[in-house]
């Protein structure tokens, strides 16, 4: 589904993704781990058209989309999440599912200070702010809301497209354990809708779970890549976050255990 060839992108003189190449395939939920400055949310920048890579391919279900703008890939169903949940603060959460609705201007209604929304987009919207627990927040302006459920907005506000490929950046951050039990359940459930997964994360144990493959980054390039518990408990890999104490420190003990 996501075929990422020799990509390369440097600042100035840092080399932030250096010759990394990496597959996700359909239906799969795959990891992106590594320590602070590795390289992870460039490479995410890079795929999802925010950022343009100096060198390397990538292709989405066999289209070339290195050139392709972020809204374009986007339509595509390649949709990705922001470590700080971007969104329309002075909107209600409502509002902000349907601004992020494939449906067409028309329909998404009164946003646009037009008609009433379209009914069958309105019922998508409630019933995935339901699925995500959120319904009771519909009419509340997003800068109300808590970090915790600002986070699940997001997640639900991607889900009013058509989503094929969900990248998710860092949605353990900051989530207390029964959100994130909540989190992974949704994650698995929507795979099982169809959807595949990118997904980066310091919580090692969360990703460990949660994710069947794993791709682990140091500066700038892949260092280990394979079945989850392989590449956690890779002595490289291992090195790498013992070394500098990094994450949660739970593939240490999971790596041990
Ligand atoms: N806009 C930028 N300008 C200059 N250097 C940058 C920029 N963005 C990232 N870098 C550098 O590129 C390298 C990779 O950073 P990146 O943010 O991709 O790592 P990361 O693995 O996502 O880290 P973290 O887990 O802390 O988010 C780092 O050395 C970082 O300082």
């Amino acid at each position: 589904m996501l075929e990422v060839s020799n990509v390369t992108l440097s600042y100035g003189g840092v080399r932030a993704i250096d010759d990394v190449s990496l597959t996700v395939a359909k239906g799969r939920i795959v990891g992106l781990i590594g320590t602070n400055g590795a390289g992870k949310t460039s490479l995410f920048n890079v795929i999802s058209g925010f950022t343009r890579g100096d060198k390397g391919s990538i292709r989405f279900n066999g289209a070339a989309i290195e050139n392709v703008r972020p809204s374009e890939i986007a339509q595509l169903g390649l949709v990705r999440t922001f470590q700080t949940p971007l969104g329309f603060p002075r909107m209600t959460v409502l509002e902000n599912m349907l601004v992020f609705s494939r449906a067409d201007a028309a329909s998404r209604g009164r946003i646009f200070g037009r008609s009433k929304p379209d009914g069958a987009i309105l019922e998508q919207a409630m019933a995935t702010l339901d699925e995500f627990g959120l319904a009771s927040r519909g009419n509340d302006l997003v800068q109300d809301l808590a970090a915790p459920e600002l986070k699940m907005l997001e997640f639900a506000r991607a889900m009013m497209g058509d989503i094929k490929l969900l990248m998710l950046d860092e949605p353990a951050a900051g989530v207390n354990p029964a959100l994130l039990e909540n989190l992974t359940s949704h994650i698995r459930s929507l795979r099982d809708r169809g959807v595949t997964f990118l997904v980066v994360d310091h919580n090692l144990k969360f990703i460990s779970s949660v994710c069947e493959e794993i791709y682990a980054m140091a500066d700038g390039r892949v260092i280990a890549h394979g079945d989850s518990a392989d590449v956690i408990a890779n002595p490289d890999v291992i090195r790498l976050y013992v070394g500098t104490g990094g994450a949660d420190n739970s593939l240490s003990k999971e790596a041990e255990a």
